[in-house]
């Protein structure tokens, strides 16, 4: 997901300009050494040909207040290693309390506009001269017909087709294939287990659910060699856009093609079953989006907008959500009373089930507060920091030009932990989520607006599949003491979150 979300980058300061390299994570001596010629490249280059042109005068009087910095690196260095640090709530309160909650700077090659608050978020979703802002090196690796290139019709189009895939009456069937999936995980990798790490139990966890129900399939050598592509995808997806032989960005356009050949096969198949009427049009997300039709009778989707958007669903339906129970598993580690409450609901819910029985659609709406934990641990720690926008025209926003070609700048946490909207926001309490929701624009962990998460419910549904498991089934503790974590650019808990696990029931 998608992740476009989650990147930061380096594009030209004018975006007409061809070569436009692009910096993000991670920052490994290698990566760092390219990033510092991707960053010395295009500061001599814009020195050698920074146009003569004054800037608009008439505009500069609206800009919002701050520095745009060095040409090109601007303040991009600072913000990574805030980042990396877990320190970038701070660093954007810092520049809050210096300029205000409008104001601008430099990120990534181009100029910025960060925006905070929940005015500013609606501004930012709804708006319809602001494009979502898409990194070259992700559309590179993820494909240019993907959901998080498309605008306008084209988006709606799409992001209708996978809506299809995902509204409750098709959500509901999934509910048995997720449980069985969760349940042969703690089988085989946690049940005897004395200790486990959780963060890549969970990733693979979230890949084995959403390979299952993307393409049908089941445990195999093509799912091992899928999860083994996506993995050198993802490895690559922030680092340094260097094509070359050794670097991590090449491997990851590499892993891509070898996934893209794979995904393309399967729809290949998966075709020849509909039209054999062995698989319909619910068997899978492939046999959805092939069986969608136009009015005119013609394939809703191009095969090549099939594979685009087969390689989104499957990064943004997993790293995500893994990320959430991580964080859940974590927290609860150190909060015993709200294990206890949600042990409770889940063994109530258990009672009324038959020995080895599925959850169902029925269960999981039992599971409020389970939920509503959730919802707090998200958004103490969204696992999209922020995003990036485009502005496609001049636009005005609280007084302040937006200039057309900006890039403008939302992250999720500074309006997580306003005081005027969640009272002691740095106290976890899952009690915020009852009854009320929060207002409009406030909680934006799933974003807002026309591009809010479509995968929403689907994450939902996993999560509580898992928890519900999880927590009837094993106590665990942390291994470390220190339980920091890093934006790497997701959060990532130190090592990966080893703990200590003892299965109930068990001598
Ligand atoms: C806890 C789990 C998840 C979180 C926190 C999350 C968060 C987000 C956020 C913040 C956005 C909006 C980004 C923006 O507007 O700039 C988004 C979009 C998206 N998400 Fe998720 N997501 C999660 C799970 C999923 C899952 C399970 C799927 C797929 C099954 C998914 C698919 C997508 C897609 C396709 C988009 C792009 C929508 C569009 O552009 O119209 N996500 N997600």
């Amino acid at each position: 997901m998608r992740r476009d979300a989650y990147v930061y980058h380096i594009t030209s300061w004018d975006e007409h300009r061809p070569s436009s390299p692009t910096l993000s994570y991670p920052m490994d001596s290698s990566s760092l050494v390219l990033a510092l010629i991707a960053v010395a490249l295009p500061v001599l280059l814009h020195l050698l040909t920074r146009p003569n042109k004054p800037r608009r005068p008439a505009a500069a009087k609206l800009l919002p207040p701050g520095s745009l910095g060095l040409p090109v690196i601007g303040q991009s260095l600072s913000l990574l290693r805030a980042m990396r640090a877990n320190t970038a709530e701070r660093w954007i309160q810092d520049r809050i309390h210096r300029y205000g909650p409008v104001s601008k700077l430099s990120l990534f090659g181009a100029p910025t506009v960060l925006l905070t608050g929940p005015a500013a978020n609606k501004f930012i979703f709804f708006s319809s001269a602001l494009a979502l802002q898409q990194p070259r090196s992700v559309q590179r690796i993820l494909g240019d017909e993907s959901i998080l290139d498309l605008m306008g019709a084209d988006h709606k189009r799409v992001r209708g087709a996978l809506a299809e895939f995902l509204k409750p009456d098709m959500l509901r069937l999934y509910v048995g294939k997720i449980d069985g999936e969760v349940r042969r995980h703690l089988d085989e990798r946690w049940a005897g287990q004395r200790a486990v790490t959780v963060m890549p139990l969970m990733k693979r966890l979230t890949f084995d659910i959403i390979s299952l129900l993307l393409f049908g399939l089941e445990r195999s050598p093509l799912q091992d060699a899928l999860a083994a592509d996506f993995a050198g995808v993802m490895d690559g997806m922030w680092a340094v856009p260097v094509n070359l032989p050794f670097t991590a960005f090449s491997r990851s356009l590499r892993a891509s093609a070898r996934a893209r050949r794979l995904i393309a096969g399967i729809a290949r198949e998966t075709r020849a079953k509909l039209h054999s009427g062995e698989a319909s049009r619910s068997s899978d997300l492939i046999a959805c989006l092939l069986s969608l039709t136009d009015h005119t009778g013609a394939p809703l989707l191009s095969d090549k907008e099939i594979v685009d958007n087969s390689m989104v669903a499957l990064i943004a339906g997993h790293d995500t959500s893994s990320i959430l129970m991580t964080f859940m598993v974590r927290h609860l580690a150190n909060d015993p009373d709200t294990l206890a409450a949600m042990v409770q609901e889940h063994e109530e819910i258990a009672k009324s089930k038959g020995d080895g029985e599925a959850l169902d659609w029925e269960d999981l709406a039992k599971m409020k507060y389970t939920w509503r934990v959730a919802l707090e641990t998200l958004r103490l720690v969204p696992p999209i920091f922020g995003n990036f926008r485009r502005a496609t025209q001049d636009v005005e926003f609280d007084g302040y030009l937006i200039p057309k070609g900006w890039q403008v700048f939302w992250a999720a946490s500074v309006t997580h932990m306003d005081t005027g909207i969640f009272h002691e926001p740095a106290k976890f309490d899952p009690s915020r989520f009852e009854n009320q929701s929060a207002p409009p624009c406030s909680f934006v962990a799933f974003g807002g607006g026309p591009r809010i998460c479509v995968g929403m419910e689907f994450a939902r549904i996993e999560t509580l599949v898992t928890m519900h498991y999880l927590v009837r089934g094993f106590r665990w503790k942390l291994c470390s003491k220190n339980d920091t974590f890093a934006r790497d650019p997701m959060p990532s808990p130190l090592h990966g979150l080893p703990i200590e696990l003892e299965q109930k029931g068990s001598p």
